[in-house]
């Protein structure tokens, strides 16, 4: 019987690929262009075996050199167009942003219920209003309120590395995660095993296993969400429910701390506090719908903003052991600049060029996400006699665009001299592309560009990072390696982290825990 039913309803997946791959065909290019140059596809399945599991944004670079500035592919009947130029980005998310500002439909996404988030919701008024919010809660002017929390939150990073060096990379997790939730609801993080966090953290393991080839065959063929969940194979939609109920309980809970602390009138400030005034009605009355849209606004801060910036202050510390001259530059600027009697502030962000040279490194260097954030082409477009149909998946190779000699000479290199002018002083040119581009550029960049600053201008200030020795006191290698996926972190490695004197042990300890 189980034999039969699998026999039945793997027959029932291949009549499914293969009437979408004829269906496709069919229907997608009526223009008779050819599509932009790409790796030649196998019959039905296209470039599936093509697909690279590891490095993406680095064979997609070579194909780029192969093809062309913009390439394509298919899988299974899907369309994926990857810009691995700056030109072609500008061209197609900037000047053409209403054709690409929307998202691939992924049915898995929905399924766990992180639909809620607006950075994967299609380009349509749901996404525009709860963008405006969010806006209007993290433009830049806005973020500067933030910093006192940024700074305080900086604190408490660098008083856990005194205490547990050892512990840094859980500390360099603990910091941007309890930034956020400070600032989007008033809450302080504990230092280990905090309820939210935890919760959160799950919910965002489970929505990047989604992603995975495995699990994703319901994002192929979305016909098997209306199987039932009882049939071999769909064990996939009964773990989609618990994924459902975590990730609710992650975007209901924090609100419910806020409410519960408004109801027994404790003075509460925060993002979440704002939304519910601007959105409440002239009596101060919410109505479902605008309670939604407060808790997907507030909501979607941690789940899109502790990982990003987790994964780039791991990198600062890479950057910090693998260049110790550049790292000892900053270190120099910070002497001169602020002494040794204090800790570096915002204030001193201006006068700090060569840190803010190297903070602007690390994000080009390794950017965190390398293949930004999927994009889908809205309509049919011809862009330069070639042919990206409705529906396509749009890729930004953010890692090439990195990478270009033109733009970065000796790419592969950490060089924060990159952002100086010929003149000696400090350029204008930003690696914005790190945050994405056009309409859906990341609104959070202001908060994220705080968090990663604070980080390497408080770190490089008190403390020296090195590789550890071995018993025979040779150093231990560390490596530019990098785990792949949608966020993009090096790999674990040890250092030794230590004050660099004893002024700079008292600075930690001295440090307000309120900035
Ligand atoms: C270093 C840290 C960060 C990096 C590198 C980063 C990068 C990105 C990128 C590449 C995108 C996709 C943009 C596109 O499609 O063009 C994005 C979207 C987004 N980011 Fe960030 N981000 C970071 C931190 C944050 C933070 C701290 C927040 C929240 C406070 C945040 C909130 C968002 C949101 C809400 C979106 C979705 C925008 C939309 O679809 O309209 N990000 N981010």
């Amino acid at each position: 019987m189980v034999v039969s039913l699998l026999a039945n309803f793997a027959i029932l997946c291949l009549f499914a690929v293969f009437l979408k791959v004829y269906l496709l065909r069919r229907s997608s290019n009526p223009s008779g262009l050819p599509y932009p140059p790409g790796p030649k596809p196998l019959p039905l399945i296209g470039n599936l075996l093509d697909i690279p599991r590891d490095e993406s944004g680095k064979v997609y670079a070579a194909w780029g050199r192969q093809y062309g500035e913009l390439i394509h592919f298919t899988s299974l009947g899907v369309h994926y167009v990857v810009i691995n130029s700056m030109r072609v980005a500008v061209d197609l998310l900037e000047k053409r942003s209403k054709k690409y500002s929307h998202r691939p439909n992924l049915p898995l996404v929905n399924m766990l219920a992180w639909d809620f988030n607006f950075a994967l919701k299609p380009y349509g008024e749901a996404w525009r209003q709860r963008r405006r919010e969010f806006h209007q809660q993290f433009r830049a002017e806005k973020t500067m309120e933030y910093h006192p929390k940024v700074l305080e939150n900086a604190h408490k990073f660098l008083k856990n590395i005194l205490a547990h060096p050892e512990n840094f990379a859980y500390y360099i997790r603990h910091y941007p995660g309890s930034t956020v939730m400070s600032v989007v609801y008033d809450y302080e993080v504990a230092p280990e095993n905090d309820y939210f966090v935890n919760v959160a953290e799950t919910s965002v393991d489970m929505l990047s296993e989604s992603t995975n080839p495995g699990a994703a065959l319901v994002n192929v063929l979305p016909i098997l969400q209306h199987i039932p969940a009882w049939l071999p194979g769909m064990e996939f939609k009964r773990w989609a429910q618990k994924g459902r109920d975590i990730t609710m309980e992650m975007i209901n809970a924090p609100l419910r701390f806020v409410r519960n602390r408004l109801d027994s009138g404790v003075p509460t400030t925060c993002v979440t506090t704002e939304l519910i005034e601007r959105l409440s009605d002239s009596r101060g009355r919410l109505d479902s719908q605008m309670e939604t849209v407060v808790r997907d606004v507030a909501g979607i801060a941690y789940a899109a903003g502790a990982d990003t910036t987790v994964a780039a202050i791991r990198t600062s510390f890479l950057a910090m052991i693998l260049y110790p001259e550049e790292t000892r530059k900053a270190q120099m600027e910070i002497n001169n600049v602020v002494g040794s009697k204090r800790l570096p502030t915002f204030d001193d962000r201006s006068s700090l060029p060569y840190v803010e040279a190297f903070f602007r490194e690390v994000l080009r260097w390794h950017p965190v996400l390398p293949l930004s954030v999927g994009r889908a082409a809205y309509e049919d477009d011809i862009y330069e006699g070639q042919f990206i149909p409705a529906g396509a998946n749009v890729i930004m190779n953010t890692w090439a665009l990195h990478h270009d000699e033109n733009i970065y000479p000796e790419p592969h290199l950490f060089r924060p001299e990159r952002f100086f002018d010929p003149n000696g002083s400090l350029s204008d040119r930003y690696p914005f592309t790190a945050f994405g581009m056009g309409r859906r550029i990341c609104p959070g960049r202001h908060l994220a560009d705080a968090t990663v600053w604070a980080a390497i201008a408080l770190v490089v200030a008190v403390f020296d990072i090195k590789k550890c020795k071995d018993e025979a006191g040779n150093d231990i290698d560390v490596l530019e390696d990098y785990q792949d996926g949608l966020v993009s972190h090096p790999k674990p490695f040890v250092c030794s982290i230590k004050p660099r004197n004893s002024h700079a042990e008292s600075l930690i300890c001295d440090s307000s825990d309120i900035a």
